[in-house]
């Protein structure tokens, strides 16, 4: 790079630009980031030397400048004298325009941005920001967190498992903001389900707001990490806004209540917290680790009265023990309609919106993961772009897309026929191909549909470069490692700045070893790394190497030496064998993991195993005899049956747990098993036989039932009468539950534990449930107080049969009650309940207030001939209602 005369002059003046101007660094960052001659990531890394002073800021300051090349230098030099007129002004400025500036600084800080720019706009102001609303869940303080279950996977099942009152972003927003919500109020949220982005849009609309008498701080524990120096609250706070610091101390001390404190990603944060031993601290100006102020401030000790609100993914939500914990919130991610939403918001055009949101929502596998934000930017880029490298049906908008698919799929016979993307496989393809077709720098030349037609070119030579990301990537899921140092990707030869940066995000860690600012990386998403590592396997394993081997670090010779061994070894042994054992060894790395945290990986592998799955990357594969090892003789192109064979015996072994049931189920749908249509079938049939046969109690696994069920078409009636089913049925059975209009569960031991499963279901934002039949449940009074408030918040059900619960004249008053407001219930069928007159007095009582009710059928109950006539007679003047009524 030529070096210019500004870059020149700023390295001859450095002594003098340190001496002169480190005390207005503050002014100096903020005018050249608004100028664009420094990025974000800039700005953290030069504020996260401000542990070593001032002095050392200004020098990383010049170091910067001078990577960024000629530009940038410019324009420093160019504000130099302004910064230097304007400070003395700064003594002036009075709390009002500090505190107008600080909301400016804390919104650019927090703008969107879109890596791989799908829009192709930049999100830089708010007009550009689509914000896609989200749902939340909300409950006082948290109890105990199931933290075994995948992050990804975990999340359709959750969002339709909640207890909770469900809460969209501005009830978060007036809770934190507009309430005095003081106390810490945790934010819970998988990997990619959107908590850094509520925190974005938290306080871009606050600064927004130029009302509020709130001030907000907000840190992330990324930063914090950076922190190895004992220091003070305030002068932590002062380093990182310095603008604030004239007023600082006077606004820490006076009224602490008016700060909201956001501290963002609790999970990355590198040092314990321990509760118990910390030393109290109240004063803002002791200095201390940086751990005990977090301690400290989450404890009240210091800045007591101050809001927190703090995100974490639920494996560490733990670290703060619950009784400090005032208000619990629960990222639920997309809803249906949220879903659609997000794709309206995104994709190019309506055309692409509705091809996109026409697949996913045709596919349950995929709606289920499209809860999760990231998961659905993941869909819209694959199916943006992606998808239209293959099917050209779907995005038939895409000028040229179709010529160029038949061009790039000429080698297809004509009978074979090509459709959507079905399984999540599929899709990550899809996404794969479509970063390194469009969104890849340098490679913007060529129309879409030059590109197209150079795709299994450009497969092909990335394929070496794929498969080492993909070994890192491997190596780090077997050692659940997510985040990834500098020397990892070189011993994997994976250069940071080419094609690694689309796939991996770079975040700055401190090297504590030697005091020093070392890049880590982790992948742009954890399903992403899981995808990469199945390809990396499958690739070697098809291409007759073992993939534990490419793991070995070791470079050069030995490595290559290693492979030629492994691959004399190979050629002895069977190779199909060889092949089979491979992929055995991969699904049992699925099942040892109870986590689940190699689920996707496994259900990953099954689908590139399918030719169809793996021709999406055309070019990458390798070509020849050792393919053909996975077809059968009658059909050019079957999911290997070895695999549906290896699939099915490992569903009917007796020590799967339910969780591992269902991703063996997940496996087969990405194997595209043809055989999982029939299962349902084999289920239904069973399920009629057992309750025709009342034979009471068996132990059934109703995970897997809710998977198949899931994965079917049309759900419209789902009738488990008399099938032994408990409570604990019922909430594996939870996911599927909402998705029916009529839910039939009569003469099962559900109880009151049952029913507050069921109310989950009740209270989902998706719920489509109108006839509710619990028949014989044994719901007593207490199961319908829980029954009753759940449909005080549902608008679906319609028809509710619950002969045969001995809810008595408690439980028709709990009906009474919610009669009084529910306007969606027409039908209630109560035959044989125990109800007196006395319950029929408060029933009528309530019925005056209700005209929605059509049909109220009270017979076998416990009313005398006068109660019965009384009935009767109030049923004369409500010609709209139908009471029915014997003694
Ligand atoms: N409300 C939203 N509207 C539109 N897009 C969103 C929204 N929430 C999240 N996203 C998308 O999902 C991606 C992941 O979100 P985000 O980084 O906020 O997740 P996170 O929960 O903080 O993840 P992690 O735990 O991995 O840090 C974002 O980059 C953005 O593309």
């Amino acid at each position: 790079m030529a070096v210019g005369p500004c870059i020149t002059e700023i390295q001859q003046r450095r002594v003098e630009l340190v001496e002169n101007y480190s005390e207005h660094l503050t002014r100096l960052l903020d005018v050249l980031f608004n100028v664009g001659a420094v990025t974000e990531e800039d700005l953290s890394l030069i504020r996260g030397s401000s542990v070593r002073g001032e002095r050392e800021c200004m020098r990383v300051l010049l170091d910067v400048l001078n990577g960024r090349g000629e530009e940038s230098c410019r324009a420093f030099l160019y504000i130099l004298p302004s910064v230097q007129d304007e400070t003395p002004n700064l003594g002036r400025t009075n709390r009002q325009e500090s505190l107008k500036k600080h909301r400016n600084i804390l919104a650019r800080q927090h703008g969107l941005v879109d890596y791989l720019n799908i829009k192709g706009q930049a999100l830089e102001q708010d007009e550009g920001v689509c914000w896609t609303d989200i749902t939340f869940s909300r409950q006082a303080g948290y109890a105990s967190c199931s933290q075994c279950r995948h992050e990804s996977t975990g999340v359709g099942d959750a969002f339709r498992t909640r207890s909770d009152e469900i809460y969209i972003f501005k009830d978060v927003f007036e809770n934190l903001l507009c309430n005095t919500a003081s106390g810490v109020n945790m934010l819970s949220g998988v990997a990619g389900s959107g908590k850094t982005t509520v925190v974005k849009r938290l306080v871009r609309e606050w600064a927004a707001q130029t009302n509020s008498s709130k001030i907000v701080l907000s840190l992330s524990f990324r930063e914090l990490n950076l922190i190895t120096q004992e220091q003070s609250l305030q002068d932590l706070l002062s380093d990182h806004y310095i603008h604030l610091k004239p007023f600082l101390h006077e606004l820490l001390n006076s009224n602490p209540t008016q700060f909201l404190l956001i501290l963002d990603g609790l999970d990355e944060f590198c040092y314990p917290l321990n509760f118990e031993h910390t030393p109290k601290c109240s004063d803002p100006e002791r200095v201390q680790p940086i751990q005990s102020i977090v301690v400290n401030l989450i404890k009240g000790n210091l800045l007591p009265g101050v809001s927190i609100f703090l995100t974490s993914r639920p494996h560490a939500v733990s670290k703060v023990p619950p009784v400090m914990v005032s208000q619990f919130y629960s990222l639920l991610g997309f809803s249906v309609a949220q879903q659609k939403q997000y794709f309206e918001q995104n994709c190019s055009s309506p055309e692409a919106a509705e091809a996109v949101w026409a697949s996913v929502s045709s596919h349950k596998p995929l709606l289920l993961m499209c809860h999760i934000p990231a998961f659905c930017w993941i869909v819209s880029t694959a199916l943006h772009d992606g998808v239209s490298c293959l099917y050209p049906d779907s995005i038939s908008a895409t000028p040229g897309a179709k010529e160029a698919f038949e061009e790039a799929n000429s080698s297809l016979g004509p009978s074979e026929e090509i459709s959507k993307p079905v399984t999540i496989s599929e899709i990550y393809c899809c996404f794969v191909k479509s970063i390194l077709l469009f969104h890849v720098q340098g490679r913007s030349e060529g129309s879409h549909h030059t590109r197209l037609q150079h795709a299994p070119h450009v497969l092909g030579e990335m394929q070496p470069i794929l498969k080492s990301l993909g070994a890192m990537a491997f190596k780090g899921l077997l050692e659940r490692r997510f985040i990834f140092e500098s020397s990892d990707l070189n011993s994997f030869n994976l250069d940071s700045t080419k094609l690694s940066q689309v796939f991996l995000s770079e975040i700055l860690k401190e090297d504590r070893a030697s005091l020093t600012l070392e890049k880590g990386f982790h992948f742009i998403h954890t399903s992403v790394q899981e995808f990469l590592a199945a390809l990396y396997y499958v690739l070697q394993s098809l291409s007759g190497f073992d993939p534990f081997s490419g793991l070995k670090t070791s470079t050069g010779y030995l490595r290559s030496a290693f492979k030629q061994m492994a691959s004399a070894v190979n050629k002895f042994s069977r190779p199909h064998r060889l092949f089979r054992r491979r992929i055995k060894k991969a699904l049992r790395c699925g099942e040892r993991h109870q986590s689940g945290h190699m689920d996707l990986f496994s259900r990953f592998v099954c689908g590139l195993l399918v030719p169809r799955t793996r021709r999406i990357l055309n070019g990458f594969f390798p070509d020849g005899p050792k393919i053909h090892l996975l077809h059968c003789q009658h059909s050019p192109d079957p999911t290997p049956p070895f695999l549906l064979h290896l699939l099915h015996s490992q569903l009917q072994s007796f020590t799967l747990s339910p969780e591992r049931q269902v991703n063996v189920c997940h496996c087969l749908y990405e194997a595209q098993d043809p055989g999982l249509s029939q299962r349902l079938q084999g289920w239904m049939k069973v399920l009629s036989q057992q309750a025709s046969d009342q034979s009471g109690s068996v132990n059934r696994d109703w995970s897997e039932l809710a998977f198949l069920l899931q994965l079917s078409p049309d759900l419209q009636v789902l009738n488990l009468d008399a099938q032994g089913l408990d409570a604990d049925g019922l909430r594996r059975l939870l996911p599927v539950l909402p998705l029916f209009s009529t839910l039939s569960l009569g003469q099962n031991p559900l109880g009151p534990e049952g029913v507050s499963v069921l109310s989950l279901a009740l209270r989902n934002p998706d719920c489509r449930i109108q006839r509710l039949w619990v028949v014989a449940t044994g719901l007593g009074c207490e199961g319908l107080k829980i029954l009753v408030e759940a449909l005080k918040e549902n608008h679906t059900v319609t028809d509710l049969r619950m002969a045969i619960n001995k809810i008595g004249d408690v439980g028709a008053g709990y009906l009474a009650e919610l009669l009084r407001t529910n306007r969606t219930l027409t039908d209630i069928r109560l035959r044989d309940n125990l109800v007196t007159d006395k319950g029929a007095e408060v029933l009528m009582a309530a019925l005056k207030e209700n005209t929605t009710l059509e049909y109220l059928w009270l017979f076998d109950n416990k009313f005398t001939k006068d109660g019965v006539k009384k009935l009767k007679e109030f049923a004369k003047a409500r010609p709209n209602l139908d009471i029915k009524v014997c003694i």
